[in-house]
């Protein structure tokens, strides 16, 4: 056996191998204590291999899956290798042969499909990048739902590009694994080299023809060399995991690289798109706006706020069919309630495709389906616009199938194929039969006894059964000369005489005793054989139960953003392919949810004009003291952008934005010390990455960019980087800053513009009012909002005597003392912080106090000794 395993391992060397023995799944060697230690669980040993003990440990197959997402998730390939033959198979080869064991699939984390698996609300993608002679292309595939993508992508696109899919594998050749290493490296995505061969482009095209069993690829449009490449090695690999087992793919699909909104990962991880910055999906602009009641409803939310769209038609059509769903509240809730009961068909399917569907797939294309009639015809009554009435048509014609589960289905079936009992009674009468026979076998028995007896004349004629004949029909001996004789002789075969009785049988009761004994086999086999006709049904529907669940995800979606517009007031934007960017009473959904959570003070609106007029740019240059609201007003106004470009409404009163191509967002902050890159390093970076792209149609916004090296050096960067906006890349640009010199700027540049968040100062402390108006602020109050947040009194004042003198030096220009010689630190002392004052002795008997315990007299003497206590003191 060990040779067998070290021979299959062999062939396996990057992944852990499952090793299928009875009810387990054994790892050995290395493996075993890889797995032990990542799955917290016992290492043992078995046997010897060259003297050394052999380290073992083992899962049960029934609950393997939970030990398989654990593996995936930290990064572990699984190779599962079963038994392909019968114990009993291997023991009539001899009785030391080994049971016949083989590799069936890879599980990988970018080819899962199983639920248990999967997060069903977000997609799973494996992607290849491919690169002919400097011409890159990207492809992606989920095979969980069967999309299968590519576009174009030169190197520079492909840190962007593959931050929006978030894939969990990514491919590469020997040659671009180091573009790709870091990359996958910053998404935590594992990256696997595969041979020459995976990407050879005309290979690929072969493949790909095999798979959509075509012979040319043209009916799906025409593919660069670099585009075959991608999608062959895609598939190459689906073939090596899936160990020729190929998922349901439907046609790939071309994306073209300019039609959606670019968005770098720096700017999704600023924005907190999808996750949060602390990597959660609490606290992310996805978790605060999504209203949608499928998965599949959920993963497209994804898909549209990770890539917004850039054609003005598109986004105008998701807000027609948004307004009429805001508009139509009875109509938008009977969608919800039915969408509500619709499972996730393009799981079920891949599933299925690949063998590892079960009963309920069946039953989930059976209800998913059943939905989507319902909502067609709910969706047709209505004279919803083009978009919503395209959807319901692809809802339509599935009729057949639906009847045909109906009928074979029952409502609630159990989890696996190999337990039976998912097939409707009255769809397959051999299957009733054989169920009949199982379940109601004595009572089969029970009726054939009483018309035998009657046939004979024999009331005592019974069938019994014993373990050596199995059934057999006994009358007294007194009957015997009557029962071997003519006529009873020709139907009662006889078996045995003994001294009170003699036993006989029938070709009948041997025919039903071998049918009861194979009757549960047999039930079971043809349920099994029920199960493939109907999925080979549902599976010949491919195309169009793809198509139903797209459009089931669509109106969910749209449903979802009109309940969202219509709960939360928000509104239809006026969009255009002009430069304007203009928002009133705008807001912040995710702080505003999280106000309103906290039921303190609300949220305040604010206005954003940020129109650019002709060819100029449009920046607004943004101060204010710390913690008045500058990055919240950055970021929303980012924010109501790309919610737009997906096709939602947005929070604000009214909003009239033109196309916005591209999106950028920094922040001067967070050492980048995973990569060894500090603060301003990284600042830097990622700033001069947007000076090299941001075209006229970005939308940029920078929050306080050189703050991360000395105020000097920060200035002069902040200063050349808004001119470099202003004159050369003359985009529409928010930036927020706390270098006051700056907002000189407004008065030089045309499209430059002020505005300060608005506060009060009352008693010495500051009142942030989070209001955005024209103009610049006055000073930065950061000494008060440092008292805010608990500085020592003692530092407090020393740090408004240290900036009183800042100032005056400041204006009274260089002849002003030098700080240091007049103010040595800590000149005067600071004040001493207060004691602990010593509890007076009214508080020390309060707090002995134990209210429980006290009887109506003892209560009544404690305020007598509190009143003595009280006047003493
Ligand atoms: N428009 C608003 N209405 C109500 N509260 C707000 C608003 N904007 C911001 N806040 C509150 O103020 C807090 C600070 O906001 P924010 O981080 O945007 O300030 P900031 O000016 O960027 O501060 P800093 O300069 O210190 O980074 C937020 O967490 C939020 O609770």
């Amino acid at each position: 056996m060990m040779a067998q395993f070290l021979e299959i391992k062999a062939d396996h060397q990057d992944a852990l191998l499952f090793y299928r023995m009875g009810d387990f799944y054994e790892m050995f060697f290395d493996d075993a204590v890889a797995a032990a230690a990542a799955l917290d669980i016992a290492l043992t040993k078995r046997g010897k291999h060259q003297g050394e003990d052999i380290p073992m440990c083992g899962v049960p197959v029934h609950s393997s899956e939970n030990y398989l997402h654990t593996l995936t998730r930290k990064g572990f390939r699984v190779a599962i290798c079963e038994q392909l033959e019968d114990p009993a198979e291997a023991k009539k080869r001899g009785s030391k042969s080994v049971v016949k064991r083989g590799v069936v699939r890879l599980v990988t984390p970018g080819t899962l499909t199983e639920d248990g698996l999967l997060d069903a609300r977000r997609h799973n993608f494996l992607a290849a990048w491919a690169d002919i002679r400097g011409d890159g292309a990207l492809a992606w595939a989920d095979i969980s739902t069967g999309e299968l993508r590519v576009m174009p992508c030169p190197p520079v696109m492909l840190a962007p590009q593959l931050a929006r899919l978030a894939p969990r594998e990514v491919l590469c050749t020997d040659a671009t694994e180091d573009t790709l290493a870091p990359i996958a490296d910053e998404l935590d995505a594992a990256l696997v080299p595969l041979g020459g061969a995976s990407f050879d482009s005309a290979s690929g095209e072969a493949r790909l023809c095999r798979v959509y069993e075509v012979g040319t690829l043209d009916a799906f449009g025409s593919f660069s060399r670099p585009e075959l490449s991608a999608m062959g090695a895609l598939v190459d690999y689906l073939e090596i995991t899936q160990k020729g087992k190929l998922p349901l793919l439907r046609p790939p699909q071309r994306e073209e690289s300019g039609s959606a909104m670019q968005i770098d990962a720096a700017t999704r991880r600023n924005l907190e798109l999808t996750r949060s910055l602390s990597g959660g999906r609490d606290g992310s602009l996805i978790a605060a706006i999504d209203r949608t009641v499928t998965a599949a409803g959920a993963r497209l939310l994804e898909r549209r706020i990770s890539a917004p769209s850039r054609d003005v038609f598109e986004i105008r059509a998701r807000h027609d069919a948004v307004a009429f769903l805001f508009d139509h509240s009875r109509v938008r809730e009977t969608l919800a309630d039915l969408l509500r009961k619709a499972p996730d068909m393009d799981r079920s399917m891949a599933r299925l495709a690949l063998d590892r569907g079960g009963p309920r797939d069946l039953t989930a294309l059976r209800d998913g389906l059943t939905q989507a009639m319902a909502i067609a015809e709910h969706l047709g009554n209505t004279d919803a616009p083009d978009r919503l009435i395209q959807a319901a048509r692809d809802l339509t014609g599935h009729e057949a199938l639906c009847d045909m589960l109906e009928a074979a289905l029952v409502a609630d079936p159990p989890l696996l194929t190999r337990d039976g009992g998912f097939v409707a009674t009255g769809y397959n009468a051999e299957l009733d039969e054989a169920r009949t026979l199982r379940d109601e076998g004595r009572s089969v028995i029970a009726s054939l006894q009483a018309s035998y007896a009657e046939q004979a004349g024999i009331g005592a004629l019974k069938i019994k059964h014993n373990n050596v004949l199995g059934y057999f029909i006994e009358t007294p001996a007194t009957h015997a000369n009557k029962m071997l004789a003519e006529p009873l002789s020709q139907t009662f075969i006889h078996r045995q005489t003994t001294a009170n009785a003699v036993r006989f049988t029938t070709v009948e009761l041997s025919e039903l005793e071998r049918k009861i004994m194979n009757a549960g086999t047999l039930a079971l086999e043809i349920e099994k054989r029920l199960f493939e006709e109907l999925r080979a049904a549902c599976l010949s529907h491919a195309t169009a139960i793809g198509t139903a669940a797209r459009a089931l995800a669509e109106i969910d979606l749209t449903a979802a953003f009109a309940d969202l517009a219509s709960s939360a007031d928000w509104c239809r934007p006026k969009m255009d392919e002009s430069r304007a960017f203009s928002i009133k009473a705008g807001r912040h959904p995710v702080v505003q949810a999280a106000l309103a959570r906290q039921g303190g003070t609300p949220f305040i609106a604010n206005d954003c004009k940020l129109s650019a007029e002709g060819a100029s740019a449009a920046i607004c240059l943004l101060t204010g003291p710390n913690m008045a609201g500058k990055s919240t007003w950055l970021r929303q106004n980012a924010l109501i952008a790309l919610l737009a470009q997906a096709g939602a409404f947005v929070p604000a009163r009214s909003a009239h934005i033109g196309l916005v191509s591209q999106l950028f967002s920094r922040v001067g902050a967070a050492d980048d010390l995973a990569r060894g890159r500090s603060t301003f390093m990284v600042e830097m970076v990622e700033t001069a990455a947007i000076l090299n792209q941001a075209d006229d149609h970005a939308l940029v916004i920078l929050d306080e960019i050189g703050r991360g090296t000395a105020t000097y050096d920060g200035l002069s960067i902040a200063w050349a980087t808004l001119e470099q906006l202003h004159e050369v890349n003359r985009c529409r640009a928010l930036f927020a800053t706390h270098y006051h010199e700056m907002t000189a700027l407004a008065e030089k540049l045309d499209g430059a513009s002020n505005a300060t968040v608005a506060v009060k100062e009352w008693e010495g402390d500051v009142i942030f009012l989070h209001e955005v108006r024209p103009g610049a602020a006055d000073r930065s109050y950061g000494v008060q909002v440092a008292k805010l947040a608990g500085l020592p009194d003692s530092v407090v004042t020393r740090a408004r005597e240290v900036l009183d003198r800042l100032e005056s030096k400041d204006r009274d220009g260089p002849s002003a003392p030098a700080i240091i010689d007049d103010l040595p630190l800590f000149s005067t002392k600071p004040e001493p912080a207060p004691r602990p004052a010593v509890p007076s002795r009214v508080e020390e008997l309060l707090r002995n106090i134990h209210p429980d315990q006290l009887s109506p007299l003892d209560a009544l003497k404690l305020v007598y000794e509190l009143k003595s206590a009280g006047s003493d003191s």
